[in-house]
């Protein structure tokens, strides 16, 4: 029987498809990989690196092989995704999982094209790690070779530098732990800070850890208390230091700076650290700390090192250490390989590190998982008897057993993670589905109970049931319009009203409805105005405030669900609301996400501004009249407003909806999370727990198509790196 391709190729006498010819040469791979460019699957990057191995290898008289062309493009490409190395013997056993080629699924592929997984699959690991081994482009990393074979994981050779940096780098300071004179200080200080009794209170525990090693590890999911912990850290150790200080001198206090990888990120943390350093009870601890000792101000990590324009090297390096004693960097998950290698670079030898973050979040948009693969045993601690006897005789808390491990590693010593939400409790939804989703597990019990309003504060945005009517038909992206607007609030149990949180009121929900009307409603009046430039500052700054109390985050950018389409639909309801004038170019009310870094302007790759109208020019007849201006928050955390003329801006979009990734280090009274109606290789366990855990007080989860989200969360993505290998 003739299948119905059969019978099309007879009636246009069409010969079928040619057989795909597997590459012999590297000219023949290079050509294959042209139209893989051309196809999307690879950058023009990983072709390039490609050509540019086989061309030196051809320099110095070898023939370069197709598997050399190949392996050089992939691991440019896994690195392009966030992998640190390519690991040969995952590529030959697990070829699409690894290197997840095409992204888009296989379905549509024509006859005639070969896809990596023809191409490794099956090919013995042995065999091509001996290839490699003998091409004089491929080293140990004693020699200056673009590519570095490490056991079975290949490294573009810069990237193996930053990981051996980076694990030499905490080696050292793992085998020169800090002397403390006193132990007996310190529990003084924990105890007048966190008061006395064993249970275990693992903040309390995490500050012992951290007091007495040169590089420790703090994590813990939202509201956990990683920055209540580390105020309190950097209050015992300047306690500490003030009561050991002798009386000559010159200044007792630890030299201290706290960073983020984001301005974001260092403007949150500014915030929230300024009230924590507030309710310190310095008095009672001794040598009685001044409260200036504890810094407030939080700087970016690439303002801390001294970015240079145009240059991928800081000021600050190992010839020009960074004037401190102790480095403290919040939000450790976003910090990619690369950065991590140049804060080791310009650590003074003996001064400390201290990072904090939540190890389940996504990793870096950048190379590497540093954070995540210095967490990977935490959850069990796996302390040695003797740490977990110090631990107890300086917190005075008893650790349960199961945390003490007599084959504990070293790092293992150096990390303490916080196992208590103080924001979220039992009855939180939000608290529940992220500890659901870490367990990589939604059951139907819990997704019925969010359809139900079962819990107050998470609302499930969802076609009505039984509709046969996607929501990325025309009235399902209306719904989400609606939502935009409103933000839904009869979506919530009792439409959000009456809630408290450790006994403060929460307002209900609010979607971008609500800044919208700050900004017509608020406005300085204008005949009081130009010269009182405080009142548009506290003006921009009530409004930039109050969008961030909403945010719709995307796992994708393009098609319904994306943050393209969102943006549209969402700026279409709020112009037929009234609420902007025109849905393209500048405009009253447009809030816009700055996407590469312009040191000019002191703006960062990730900071949001809101377009006001100021009336700071004067007219003909010297009257003032309205001009566009964006308002950005001050990146130095001291609640100032940068006015930027839009005409400045280069490289930008409007961010009614974001991406989960530029959301990362930021929160959210409310956030509306959108999981799309298919399931690709972005949607993973890792994002949608990032994108609830961004929701402060109220959850809204947009689902069309429950089974995606319940395989997203069935996924978790491992980075390759050797890391965790190195320190082990
Ligand atoms: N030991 C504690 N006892 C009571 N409340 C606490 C304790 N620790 C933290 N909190 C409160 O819990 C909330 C969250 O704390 P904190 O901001 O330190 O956590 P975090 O882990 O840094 O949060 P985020 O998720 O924002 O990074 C704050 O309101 C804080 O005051």
């Amino acid at each position: 029987m003739i299948g119905e391709s059969g019978y099309i190729q007879d009636l246009f006498d069409t010969p079928p498809a040619e057989p795909p010819t597997v590459p012999q040469t590297a000219a023949e791979a290079l050509a294959l990989m042209d139209d893989w460019v051309e196809r999307d699957w690879i950058r023009a990057l990983d072709h390039a690196f490609a050509a540019f191995v086989c061309n030196i290898v051809g320099e110095q008289g070898e023939q370069p092989s197709h598997m050399l062309a190949l392996l050089a493009a992939m691991v440019s490409h896994q690195v392009g995704r966030g992998h640190v190395c390519l690991d040969i013997r995952h590529l030959c056993r697990d070829t699409e999982p690894t290197l997840v080629l095409p992204s888009e699924g296989v379905a549509s592929l024509p006859a005639d094209c070969l896809r990596p997984s023809d191409l490794f699959s099956g090919i013995s690991p042995d065999e091509l790690i001996a290839d490699l081994g003998r091409s004089c482009a491929v080293g140990n990393g004693g020699q200056a070779t673009p590519l570095v074979l490490d056991g079975t994981r290949l490294y573009l050779r810069r990237f193996w530098r930053y990981e051996q940096a980076i694990a030499a780098g905490i080696r050292d300071r793992l085998e020169n732990p800090v002397e403390l004179d006193d132990a007996g200080l310190l529990a003084q200080a924990l105890n007048a800070l966190f008061g006395t009794g064993p249970e275990p209170d693992y903040q309390k525990i995490a500050c012992a850890l951290a007091a007495r090693n040169s590089f420790s590890v703090i994590t813990g999911g939202p509201g956990t208390g990683k920055t209540t912990t580390v105020v309190n850290l950097l209050a015992a150790l300047q306690s500490v230091a003030c009561e050991s200080a002798g009386a000559g001198d010159a200044s007792p206090y630890l030299r201290i700076r706290l960073s983020a990888p984001t301005g974001k990120a260092a403007a949150r943390l500014s915030e929230s650290i300024g009230g924590a350093v507030e309710r310190l009870p310095l008095a009672e601890l001794p040598g009685r700390p001044d409260k200036s000792a504890i810094p407030t101000q939080v700087t970016t990590l690439h303002r801390l090192l001294g970015s240079r324009p145009g240059s991928r090297r800081f000021r600050h390096d190992q010839d020009n250490p960074l004037p401190l004693d102790i480095l403290v960097i919040d939000e450790a998950s976003m910090v990619d390989v690369d950065l991590m290698a140049s804060v080791f670079a310009a650590l003074p030898a003996r001064a400390r590190l201290i990072m904090l973050g939540d190890k389940d979040q996504l990793a870096s948009v950048d190379a590497g998982a540093v954070l995540g693969e210095l967490c990977q045993r935490a959850e069990a601690a796996h302390y040695l008897p003797a740490t977990a006897r110090w631990l107890e005789s300086v917190s005075g808390c008893r650790l349960p057993a199961e945390l003490t491990d007599p084959q504990g590693l070293p790092l293992d010593q150096a990390v303490a993670m916080l196992r208590k939400s103080y924001r979220f409790d039992e009855h939180s939804g939000i608290g529940v589905l992220a500890a659901a989703t870490n367990a990589g597990k939604l059951d139907r019990e819990l997704i019925n109970r969010c359809r139900q309003q079962g819990f107050e504060d998470v609302a499930w945005v969802a076609p009505a049931s039984g509709s046969v009517r996607p929501l990325a038909s025309e009235p399902g992206t209306a719904l989400l319009a609606d939502h935009g607007l409103t933000g839904s609030p009869e979506r919530f149990r009792n439409s959000g009203e009456g809630r408290r949180i450790n006994d403060v009121s929460v307002a209900p929900p609010v979607g971008y409805g609500h800044y919208l009307r700050l900004i017509r409603d608020g406005r300085p009046v204008l005949a009081a105005a130009t010269e009182e430039r405080e009142r548009w500052d506290a003006w921009a700054t009530d409004v930039l405030e109050a969008f961030n109390h909403f945010k719709v985050l995307c796992a994708l950018r393009q098609g319904p669900f994306g943050v393209e389409g969102l943006n549209r639909e969402i700026a279409g309801r709020l112009r037929q609301a009234g609420l902007i004038d025109r849905t393209e170019g500048w405009y009253n009310g447009r809030p816009v996400l700055i996407t590469g870094n312009d040191y000019n302007l002191g703006l960062m790759n990730g900071d949001i501004g809101v377009t006001l109208s100021v009336p700071w020019d004067r007219d003909d007849s010297n009257k003032p009249v309205g001009t566009l201006r964006v308002a950005f928050p001050s990146s130095d955390g001291s609640g100032t407003i940068r006015w930027i003329s839009p005409s400045r801006l280069q490289s930008l979009e409007t961010v009614y909806a974001m991406t989960v990734h530029k959301s990362q280090g930021s929160e959210f009274t409310h956030a509306c999370l959108v999981i799309p109606d298919r399931l690709t290789p972005v949607l993973t366990r890792e994002l949608v727990y990032t994108g609830i855990t961004r929701a402060r007080h109220w959850l809204s989860l947009v689902v069309s198509q429950e089974g995606v989200l319940k395989e997203a969360v069935g996924r978790g993505v491992v980075r390759a790196s050797g890391l965790a290998r190195l320190l082990a």
